[in-house]
C-alpha cells in the first residue's frame, strides 16, 4: 500500500471569526509533487502553517506519520520549506551561511549546495544584506535542495526570481532532487512553470478544497478546439463549457469529450493548468 504522507481531515483555521480554512480533507501519498492552487488569500499560506506545525488548527492533521501541533521538533528532521519571505541572517556571508547549516543539519550536503550555488552569481564572500532579492532566493534555495528531507514544501518558491532561473530551478528540481521517496508540496500562481513536473494538484477556494486531481486525469477531461472555418455550427452542438476567437477563429474549450470527434472539427490541444483552474473556479466545467 503506498504510504501517506500527508492527511488531514477536518482540518479547519479561524482567525477572529474569520474561516481561513474550512474541512479540509486531504491524502497525500509519498513519491508525488503537488501543487496547490488557489486565488489570493484562498488559504494556502494558511494550510501550508498548519502542516508545518507553525500555527494551531482544529481537526486532525497526519504528517509523517505526526501530529504538527505536538511533534514540531521531530518533524523539522525530514522536512524542508520555503516560506515566501526568504529569512537568512543578514549578517552573515552566502559563505557563512552554508557553514552554518553544515554545522547544525546532519542531512545538509554542502557540496550540493556549492553546486547549485555555482550556477548563480552569489559570491561566497557577499553579504546576504548585499545581495539581491532574487539571490538571496537563490541561496535560500540552494540551502535547503541540498538538505536531504522527505518533504519539501515550497510557498511561491520562485517569487521575484528571473525567469531563466526560474526554469532552472524547476528543472533541478525534478531532475536532481525529486525521486519517488521524497514528496513536494508547492504554491504557486505561475502554474504555467510549474505544470509539467506536477503529479497532482488541490484547488483550494475561500479556505475549501474544491478539487483534487492526479494531473494526466484533469489534463485529459479538458479539450480545446480551435474550430475549422465552417464548423462552428457544429462545435457548438457538441456543448462547449467555454467559447471564445482566437486570431479570427472561434475557439471552444469542451469537458470529457472524445478528442478524435472533436479532431473532426479542428484542431484540438490539452487545456494548460491555469486555464483548468479558471475553468473550475467559474463553475464553467460544471
Ligand atoms: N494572522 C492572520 N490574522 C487574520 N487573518 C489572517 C491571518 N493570516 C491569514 N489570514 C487570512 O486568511 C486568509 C487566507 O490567507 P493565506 O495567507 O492563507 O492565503 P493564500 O492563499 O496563501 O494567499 P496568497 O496567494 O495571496 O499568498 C486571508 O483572508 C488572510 O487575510
Amino acid at each position: 500500500m503506498t504510504e501517506i504522507l500527508i492527511k488531514a481531515r477536518g482540518v479547519g483555521k479561524r482567525f477572529n471569526g474569520f474561516t481561513a480554512l474550512k474541512n479540509v480533507n486531504i491524502d497525500i501519498p509519498v513519491g508525488r509533487i503537488v501543487g496547490l492552487i488557489g486565488a489570493n488569500g484562498a488559504g494556502k499560506t494558511t494550510l501550508l502553517n498548519a502542516i508545518l506545525g507553525l500555527a494551531s488548527y482544529e481537526g486532525q492533521l497526519e504528517v509523517l506519520g505526526l501530529d504538527p501541533s505536538k511533534d514540531r521538533g521531530q518533524l523539522m528532521q525530514d522536512v524542508c520549506f520555503i516560506a515566501d519571505v526568504a529569512t537568512l541572517p543578514k549578517w552573515m556571508t552566502a559563505g557563512q551561511v552554508i557553514d552554518y547549516v553544515a554545522s547544525i543539519h546532519p542531512r545538509f550536503h554542502r557540496e550540493k549546495a556549492m553546486d547549485y550555488l555555482a550556477r548563480t552569481s552569489i559570491p561566497l564572500d557577499r553579504k546576504v544584506k548585499a545581495l539581491s532579492k532574487g539571490m538571496t532566493v537563490q541561496l535560500h534555495l540552494a540551502v535547503v535542495m541540498a538538505i536531504d528531507a522527505k518533504l519539501l514544501v515550497l510557498d511561491e518558491p520562485t517569487l521575484g526570481l528571473d525567469i531563466l532561473f526560474r526554469k532552472k530551478f524547476y528543472q533541478n528540481l525534478l531532475e536532481d532532487y525529486f525521486d519517488e521517496e521524497r514528496t513536494i508540496l508547492i504554491t504557486t500562481h505561475q502554474v504555467e512553470e510549474v505544470e509539467h513536473i506536477l503529479s497532482d494538484v488541490i484547488f483550494i477556494k475561500g479556505g475549501e478544497i474544491v478539487l483534487t486531481a492526479e494531473m494526466d486525469e484533469l489534463t485529459s477531461t479538458y479539450t480545446e478546439l480551435m474550430v475549422a472555418p465552417g464548423k462552428e455550427d457544429e462545435a457548438r452542438a457538441m456543448g462547449p463549457i467555454r467559447t471564445g476567437t482566437s486570431f479570427g477563429r472561434t475557439t471552444c474549450v469542451y469537458a470529457n469529450k472524445d478528442r478524435a470527434t472533436l479532431g473532426s472539427l479542428g484542431e484540438t490541444r490539452r487545456l494548460g493548468l491555469a486555464d483548468i483552474f479558471v475553468v473550475t473556479m467559474t463553475g464553467e466545467g460544471q
